[in-house]
């Protein structure tokens, strides 16, 4: 399969672009249906999230074009790669796809210069929009070049994987579960080279994962897959805080908020952030930031307290002024929406708090979180 995938590339049909990728497949396993109908945005990362079994590799191997379903649609970048009403069907090694799997797959015999050439090879020079050095760069493998995979870490692997998949400048870069075969250091090693593909490169992920940790800190547009459909698909930031799926209603529920550092206080090692829309800052222990580096952080309800008034003399760092959106009462508790400027933030407080404040919509008061409890890269 990996060989196919580095074959000659070709174009599918040239069509409008709107901007959007647009996918519909249906296919029939014995025992399972996977049967979406997706509208992602052509920039950033979409995450296909779900239980195991949900379909979300069934999903990412129509889009790769390695399975093609009995009914499918699929357009990327202003061109469509499938159609079966037409019979259009780009096939897998035509495809303008990176594809990152769980294991880097690289080749064993080959350096990581030569796994990264023979990536390369793929794409004439005049389509090359990722150059080596670049690739390179991003990863952070450039002392590697000389090495077998043997001798890389599983870590270094992963790097150099995603760093074949850029430098065949593909048009979609498709990851399954990249970090699945990883320990936590690991992971957290190669999680912020991901967040830089995010932020420097203009190639749409595809990002298949069981995790809800990852999803949260790397995708902008999420799609929650159930049995082989969609349950919802939306911006990130948007399913979070919606009650009726499976984040905002989990003891764990969290909102994520993006800043952008605007100072450090190196006595106290403290970095504060900037919040679109809002006059208030974030003030969070962070060792390396520069200057207006942007930021997500993420805040999980049950470390947001509300108060009607400014709390003076508090160990508390984070008084925020918020405006009251909405709220859902779960059992003896409530959660509540609250407008933080542009974003919005997630606060789980008892019922009988929520009755004392005598809390209602639109109202303003403060959130109060404590430094040491959120979470940021
Ligand atoms: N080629 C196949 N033939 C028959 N059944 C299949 C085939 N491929 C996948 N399935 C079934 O389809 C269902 C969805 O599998 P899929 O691998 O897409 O799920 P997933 O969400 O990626 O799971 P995981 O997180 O465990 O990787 C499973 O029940 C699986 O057994």
């Amino acid at each position: 399969m990996l060989a196919s995938l580095f074959g000659k590339r070709g174009a599918g049909t040239p069509i409008i672009d709107d901007g959007r990728i647009r996918a519909r497949f249906l296919v029939q396993h014995p025992g399972f249906r996977l049967d979406v109908d997706l509208d992602l945005p052509s920039r950033g990362v979409s995450a296909l999230f779900g239980h195991s079994g949900s379909g979300k590799t069934s999903c990412l191997r129509c889009f790769a074009g390695l399975d093609r379903p009995r009914e499918g649609y699929l357009q990327v970048a202003g061109e469509r790669w499938q159609d079966s009403a037409s019979g259009d069907f780009l096939p897998a090694h035509r495809r303008a796809i990176g594809y990152v799997f769980q294991d880097a797959n690289l080749f064993p015999h080959l350096s990581v210069r030569g796994n990264l050439e023979f990536g390369q090879r793929r794409i004439a020079a005049r389509e090359r929009k990722v150059a080596l050095d670049q690739a390179l760069e991003l990863l952070g493998i450039g002392h590697l070049l000389e090495r077998l995979p043997s001798a890389l870490s599983g870590g270094e692997r992963q790097r150099v994987g995603i760093a074949r998949a850029l430098v065949t400048s593909p048009r979609l870069l498709l990851m399954d579960e990249p970090l699945a075969s990883l320990d936590l250091k690991r992971k957290q090693e190669v999680l912020p080279y991901l967040e830089r593909l995010h932020e420097e490169l203009d190639i749409p992920v595809i990002y298949v994962s069981h995790a809800p940790d990852e999803v949260a800190r790397l995708a902008d547009h999420l799609v929650l897959l159930e049995d082989g459909q969609v349950r919802a698909s939306g911006p990130l930031k948007e399913l979070l805080l919606r009650t009726d799926l499976p984040f905002a209603s989990d003891d764990d529920a969290e909102a994520v908020i993006d800043g952008q550092a605007s100072a450090y206080d190196a006595r106290y090692g403290l970095v504060e952030l900037c919040l679109p829309g809002s006059e208030a800052r974030l003030r969070l222990p962070h060792t390396a930031l520069q200057a207006q580096q942007r930021v997500r952080v993420k805040i999980k309800a049950r470390d947001v307290s509300l108060s009607l008034q400014r709390a003076e003399g508090s160990s508390l760092l984070n008084l925020l002024p918020v405006t009251v959106d909405s709220w859902q009462v779960l059992d003896a508790q409530v959660l509540l929406t609250l407008r933080l400027g542009e974003q919005r933030l997630l606060a789980r407080i008892t019922r009988y708090s929520f009755d004392q404040l005598g809390i209602h919509a639109g109202q303003a008061i403060w959130a109060q979180i404590k430094s040491v409890s959120l979470l940021a890269p």
